[in-house]
């Protein structure tokens, strides 16, 4: 199996780190457009390898694209990360032109790749590369569900003083600061609803810190995360590779399911070897369907946008 992680930022960099030392793949390809700095970064990694007990063929490119030929799996992470203050919608006019360049040179070389979409503003991002590839739907997926989910199981155990590892939570939606939607209701610690643990305003608490889970980081790192999310990253690679068929919270394209068309949003998918293959029905109350459905409005809007950048789509 071979993957191709395009940006070789943080995040790319990370993310291709994970995929090597988990040995998810015999073959990956680092690629940026910056010269030196792919290579570099995977050379260090290969050099680690030693260290680890891994063998994988790692290799950086700068803006080769053969050398990505015939990948499985490509994860998209080239374009600008925000700054402390600013919101990932922001950076919709750099990034949707690197993401729609990025994905048509990867066609070229990889025609039955599954994409996974990083780039920021996610949503977007994904219905971007979705539309403009005119690509079947199951092979593009966005990023933002299994890192947000982390986090509210990251702040859920901090709060009930538990391993996260005993916890089932999901967060659906769009991957921003006030779209993102922590399923409080449906979360579980060993099987048993959180609510029993813990009071409404501590509940409310840690959805808060959920939403605004990438901005916290930003103000504080003075750019935005990338251990969780090159780790999120490789765990779909993973569900993906390895057929595991997990139910991971991911932006897909939503035709009719969970009352919305015609827009990449959030919801739990089971990743395997096709992309993704199914879309669970978590059966949302009221109150949920209405965050949703604001959540879809708001993510329109940003879609709305990619018309007046002159992509041509
Ligand atoms: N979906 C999610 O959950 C997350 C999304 N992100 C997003 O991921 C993106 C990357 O973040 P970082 O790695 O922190 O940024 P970074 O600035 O460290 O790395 C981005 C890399 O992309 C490269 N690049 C730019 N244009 C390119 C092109 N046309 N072809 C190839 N490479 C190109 C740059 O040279 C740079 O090395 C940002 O848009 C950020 O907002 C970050 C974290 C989580
Ligand atoms: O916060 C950001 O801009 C990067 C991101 O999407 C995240 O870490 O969730």
């Amino acid at each position: 199996m071979k993957v191709t992680v395009v940006g070789a930022g943080a995040v790319g960099a990370t993310c291709a780190d994970n995929i090597a030392r988990r040995e998810l793949a015999h073959e990956v390809v680092l690629l940026d457009i910056k010269e030196g700095i792919s290579e570099g970064k995977a050379l260090d990694m290969l050099q680690a390898s030693t260290l680890l007990d891994c063998d994988v063929k790692l290799t950086g490119s700068t803006n080769d694209y053969e050398k990505t030929a015939g990948s499985d799996v490509v994860v998209i992470t080239s374009g600008l990360p925000r700054k402390p203050g600013m919101t990932r919608e922001e950076l919709i006019g750099i990034n949707a032109g690197i993401v729609k360049g990025v994905t048509e040179n990867i066609l070229k070389h990889s025609p039955d790749a599954i994409f996974v979409i990083i780039s920021n503003p996610m949503d977007t991002m994904t219905y971007l590369a979705l539309k403009s590839s005119g690509l079947p739907k199951n092979r593009v997926i966005g990023l933002g569900g299994a890192l947000d989910s982390a986090r509210f199981k990251t702040y859920l155990s901090l709060a009930l003083n538990c391993s996260p590892n005993d916890l089932q939570a999901t967060v659906v939606g769009g991957h921003g600061d006030t779209t993102m939607i922590p399923l409080t209701r449906l979360a579980t610690k060993g099987g048993v609803p959180v609510s029993q643990f813990l009071d409404e305003e501590t509940l409310k608490k840690v959805a808060a810190d959920t939403m605004v889970g990438g901005a916290t980081l930003t103000s504080l790192i003075g750019t935005s995360a990338w251990y969780a999310p090159g780790a999120a990253g490789a765990y779909m690679v993973e569900s993906i590779l390895r057929d595991q068929k997990r139910i991971i919270p991911s932006c897909v394209l939503l035709e009719g399911e969970y009352g919305q068309s015609d827009i990449c949003l959030g919801v739990p998918v089971v990743l395997g070897r096709n992309g993704w293959e199914e879309i669970i029905d978590y059966k949302l109350n009221d109150e949920e369907q209405a965050a949703f459905n604001k959540s879809a409005d708001a993510v329109r809007n940003m879609n709305n946008v990619l018309s007046t950048l002159e992509l041509g789509v």
